[in-house]
Order: structure tokens, then C-alpha cells, then sequence
């Protein structure tokens, strides 16, 4: 059997392009604490890997620090996934799939990562296809449009984030479209929410899917 097979509680996970409202939607979850175990990206082991700031070399050097930092991430994702909790809920700031359906296979068609880096990343993502089980009950989709978060991002000021075009965002925007709207193999287990509504107006969108996340078997009964 795969890795972590059956160690995994019903799980959420929040996608989105960047700026989208991620971490303040899984904050709007702290107060279910007791039955949902919340797991925020790990951005701080990213940017401290052994004393190794990836997250600014991958910014600043992308050519020859993309692959490194993606691989890396996949790996801290895959910590996340297979994570033990014992409560029935786990809720996750992106995934290992937002990773390869999005950030790499956007760095891939800008050259961002060559040919030779693709191909190890796709051998390995065959390989947890099939050797660790990832649980994936329902993907919480904050949908955004670029301009919106490109104005988030550059208020938010992230230092790594100070050279991002919109461009990019742009683009991360069309990959997400197309792998949780498009992509019938996902787009069964989305909810879309409309993350453009700034934070007075987006409490409302959050109460309207709280059930879908805390109560699993709600949605059991809905299909
Ligand atoms: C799964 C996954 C998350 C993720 C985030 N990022 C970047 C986007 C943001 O600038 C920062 C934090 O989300 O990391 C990335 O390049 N590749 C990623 N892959």
C-alpha cells in the first residue's frame, strides 16, 4: 500500500494565486481549532533551509534556482500531506499539485526551468502518484482576478516579491483556471469562491462554504 495510506482524515485544501486571501481564510478557520488541524504553507522553511534563503535565490536567480526550490517545496508538501492528526479535519494552504499543475509547469513554459529539470520533477511526480497517498476530499478555490492580487502583493510587500510582475500573476492565474476550472479530473471536488471581495465583504463567502469544511459529512449527505 502507499505511504500514509488510510492515516489521513478528511482534507481541504485552499488554492489560489498569490495575494488570493489564503492565509487570511485559514485564519477565519482558527476558531474551529479543536476539529480541524490548520497546516499554513511553510514559507519560513523555504526561506530558511539550513541558513538557505530559497524563496529570494529562486526570485533573484530563477534559471538556476527554481528547480532546487520547487523540489523542495514538493518535499515540504509532502510533509503537510502526510502529516498524523487526530482530528477529523485537515484544512492545508496549497498542495503538492498547486506545485505541479501551477509554479512548475509555469516556469517550465517561460524556459524558467529547462527540459532536463522538468523531467526529474515529472519522474518524481509519477513516482508519489504512486507510492504515497495524498488525501484530497475538497479544494477550496479562492479565484481572484490578477489585477486584485497584484495591488494585495505589492501592499502586502513580501521582500522576495518585490520583482514580480503582474505578468506572472497573470499567468499563475490562466494555469489555476485551467487545472480547478477546466480540468475534470479536479473540478469535481472544487468550491469556487469569489476572492476579488475585499476582507469586510468576504466574511459572507467564507460562512457560505464553513459547513462544506467543517462538517464533512455534509458534504457526504449533498452527493
Ligand atoms: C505548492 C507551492 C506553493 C508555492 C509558492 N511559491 C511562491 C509564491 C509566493 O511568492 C511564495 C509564497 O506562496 O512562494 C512558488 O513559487 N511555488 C509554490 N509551490
Amino acid at each position: 500500500p502507499k505511504y500514509a495510506a488510510g492515516t489521513q482524515p478528511f482534507t481541504v485544501l485552499i488554492e489560489g494565486n498569490i495575494g488570493s486571501g489564503k492565509t487570511t481564510f485559514l485564519n477565519h478557520f482558527q476558531q474551529f481549532q479543536e476539529k480541524i488541524c490548520l497546516i499554513t504553507e511553510p514559507v519560513e522553511k523555504w526561506r530558511n533551509v539550513r541558513g538557505v534563503n530559497l524563496l529570494k535565490l529562486m526570485y533573484k536567480e530563477p534559471e538556476r534556482w527554481a528547480m532546487p526550490f520547487q523540489s523542495y517545496v514538493t518535499l515540504t508538501m509532502l510533509q503537510s500531506h502526510t502529516q498524523q492528526t487526530q482530528k477529523p479535519v485537515k484544512l492545508m494552504e496549497r498542495s503538492i499539485f498547486s506545485s505541479r499543475y501551477c509554479f512548475v509547469e509555469n516556469m517550465y513554459r517561460n524556459k524558467i526551468i529547462d527540459d532536463g529539470m522538468y523531467h526529474v520533477l515529472q519522474e518524481w511526480y509519477n513516482f508519489i502518484d504512486n507510492s504515497i497517498h495524498v488525501q484530497a476530499d475538497l479544494i477550496v478555490y479562492l479565484r481572484t482576478t490578477p489585477k486584485v492580487v497584484y495591488e494585495r502583493m505589492r501592499k502586502r510587500a513580501r521582500s522576495e516579491e518585490s520583482c514580480v510582475p503582474i505578468k506572472y500573476l497573470e499567468e499563475l492565474h490562466k494555469l489555476h483556471e485551467e487545472w480547478l476550472i477546466e480540468n475534470p479530473e479536479f473540478n469535481n471536488k472544487v468550491v469556487v469562491l469569489d476572492a476579488d471581495l475585499d476582507l469586510e465583504h468576504i466574511g459572507s463567502e467564507y460562512k457560505r462554504y464553513e459547513n462544506h469544511i467543517i462538517n464533512p459529512t455534509f458534504i457526504r449527505q449533498q452527493q
